[in-house]
């Protein structure tokens, strides 16, 4: 059961949702909640279901199963709908299409009043950098113009939740700054942004939670640190590394990765419970007679979680790529 509309409803919830493609499950009991203004990263492999999913929210696909809902609504509902925004990843621009006829002719289609759009277009086109440039063709857009072109109309009626899918993938380090700086802009007008994005970092500096979908299901969902289950991943370089030391780290915490493949250098990883056991380390390294070339503690990463999580999974189906995360 979903939980009953208030007047506030989250941007997304579904229970137990399927999709089923010639009798294979696709999309598979799979549960979210993303509340209203939250920025939502969606990450797992390739062929997980996350384009499935996305594809249902938007009323695109018919779920097999589950129930859905999307600002407390339908997304068959125009009504709902017309508050949802869209940047698919490999959007068909009509490029004889000048950027400003674009968005008017998008705006149009989403409802929206001409005088509106006088005002709104040149607005949105400022947002994505595009100032400026709104009366040339599409087809003189370079591939990162069209993207911010494609961000502009997934804004452009003021909608409550988007869907970013590869928001950034053309975009150069500064173009890759500003659209974060946008979704920060999008979260503080309190709209939700469901993102699929596999650029980690970038999915780690903006979103409030993350889910890891695999196999059509929600492996783990939460903030950062509750997906690190609150450890403090440390590197450690020292030049050998004996029994005792191992011994002696596996009791101050979990050792997660070693490498001893190089003569008089090795490398291990330990996850700590806590920042204060780091004196500890660097004393039972001390006392087992190794030196000590570095201790690094690391803040918690996605890349090194998503790695944790599909350790199991076989190596071609490893591929990165997310779109909005706590444990299942
Ligand atoms: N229309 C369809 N008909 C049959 N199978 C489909 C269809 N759409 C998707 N699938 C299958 O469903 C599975 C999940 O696909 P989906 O595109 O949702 O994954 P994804 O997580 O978005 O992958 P990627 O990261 O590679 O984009 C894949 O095995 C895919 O082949």
């Amino acid at each position: 059961m979903l939980t009953p509309v208030t007047a506030r409803a989250n941007a997304i919830e579904t229970r137990e949702l399927r999709k089923v493609y010639r009798g294979r499950a696709v999309v598979d009991g799979l549960s979210l909640t993303v509340p209203p203004g939250e920025v939502f990263g969606f990450l797992g492999p390739n062929g997980a279901g996350k384009s499935t999913t996305v594809k249902m929210l938007l009323g695109l696909v018919m779920p097999s199963g589950g129930e859905l809902r999307v600002l407390g609504g339908s997304p068959a509902d125009p009504a709902i709908r017309a508050r949802l925004g869209f940047l698919p990843e490999q959007f068909r621009f009509q490029t004889w299409m000048t950027g400003q006829e674009f968005l008017n002719f998008h705006g149009r289609l989403a409802g929206m009043k001409p005088g509106e759009l006088r005002t709104r277009v040149p607005q949105v086109l400022e947002t994505v950098g595009l100032g400026g440039r709104g009366h040339e063709p599409l087809s003189g857009y370079s591939k990162g113009m069209l993207q911010r072109c494609g961000l502009a109309g997934a804004i452009l009626a003021r909608p409550s939740l988007v869907f970013l899918d590869e928001p950034t993938s053309a975009l150069d380090p500064i173009g890759r700054v500003e659209v974060r700086e946008i979704i920060e802009e999008l979260r503080a007008a309190g709209v939700a942004v469901f993102l699929n994005s596999h650029l980690l970092s970038e999915v780690e500096q903006v979103c409030d939670r993350v889910a890891f979908v695999r196999q059509g299901k929600v492996q783990t969902q939460g903030t950062m640190r509750e997906l690190m289950g609150g450890a403090l991943p440390v590197d450690i370089r020292v030049d050998e590394l004996n029994p005792g030391l191992l011994d002696a780290l596996a009791r101050l915490g979990e050792i997660h990765r070693q490498d001893t493949n190089t003569p008089g250098r090795a490398d291990v990883e330990v996850w700590l419970e806590r920042e204060d056991m780091l004196p500890a380390v660097a004393q039972a390294i001390f006392e087992s007679g190794a030196r000590l070339y570095a201790l690094t503690p690391r803040r918690p990463d996605l890349e090194t979680l998503f790695l944790e999580l599909n350790d199991e999974l076989p190596a071609q189906t490893q591929g990165v790529k997310s779109v909005g995360a706590t444990r299942a």
